[in-house]
């Protein structure tokens, strides 16, 4: 709709003023308001389970450095958003790896919303693994830590899929995982705009030749500039990826 010039000597001061950052503007009061705000709906008992697993993340977060997102609004925004987003490609039923949880993100959400699934944590920093384990103990979560890098794990265990959020650029993760494909079907990786530079330095580096690489899914991201988030499937060449 057109409008009328407003002479800006005219202008309420505050007009010309940007929205405020995300930062600065107040916070949900509680997970099922910042739920319902981002749209997300999931089980009362999901909802609770999320909110321990949000309290113990916090408490644990003042004594080691687990997470910059100490509002319900990025908890909900981004962790359990990128959580879900990543969950809807997962396959019913599948055993999943969550490569450098950290502070159990996307593992330890994708394990309260998807229980059909059978995730396993993977944090190379003793000291996080440990408070992993507590957290999961704490939920009574059916999921499996270990205090040691992917690369060892892979020596031992196999997986249908491994996830990995804001673990290292993605020619490095390829570095470490091109020989362990024999223990896992595909890699989903979360990643932001910066993806496409990504690809082009694994590319160069030489470590997508024997793979296929297809964005699937992309969400607004706010306070991501450009605020968007892409999930990339890798598999080895001529093992799918076709569909679609
Ligand atoms: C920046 S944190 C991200 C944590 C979490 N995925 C998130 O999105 O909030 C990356 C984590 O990956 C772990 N890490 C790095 N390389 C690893 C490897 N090769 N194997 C297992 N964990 C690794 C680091 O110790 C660190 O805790």
């Amino acid at each position: 709709m057109d409008q009328d010039p407003i002479d800006p000597a005219d202008a309420p001061a505050n007009d010309a003023a940007p929205p405020p950052a995300a930062e600065s503007r107040p916070d949900h009061p509680s997970l099922a308001a910042a739920l319902s705000a981002h749209r997300i709906e999931l089980e009362p008992a999901q909802v609770e389970l999320l909110d321990r697993y949000r309290a113990a993340l916090w408490r644990w977060n003042e004594q080691l450095n687990l997470t910059r997102h100490t509002t319900f609004d990025k908890f909900v925004g981004r962790d359990v958003r990128d959580s879900l987003e990543l969950a809807k490609q997962l396959p019913q039923g599948a055993r999943v790896l969550d490569l450098g949880s950290g502070g159990g993100v996307p593992g330890v959400i994708i394990a309260v919303c998807r229980p059909d699934l059978r995730v396993t944590l993977c944090e190379s920093v003793g000291k996080k693994a440990k408070v992993l384990q507590s957290m999961i103990d704490e939920l009574s979560l059916p999921t499996e830590v270990f205090a040691v890098r992917v690369e060892e794990l892979l020596e031992l265990r196999t997986f249908d899929v491994i996830v990995a959020r804001a673990v290292a650029p993605m020619w490095k993760i390829l570095y470490w995982l091109n020989p362990h494909w024999h223990a896992f079907d595909e890699l989903l990786l979360i990643k932001g705009h910066s993806w496409v530079d990504e690809r082009g330095e694994a590319r160069h580096r030489g470590l997508l030749k024997k793979i296929d690489l297809r964005k699937i899914a992309d969400y607004p991201m706010p306070g991501t500039p450009p605020g968007e988030s892409v999930i990339l499937r890798l598999v080895p060449k001529g093992a799918g990826n076709q569909d679609g």
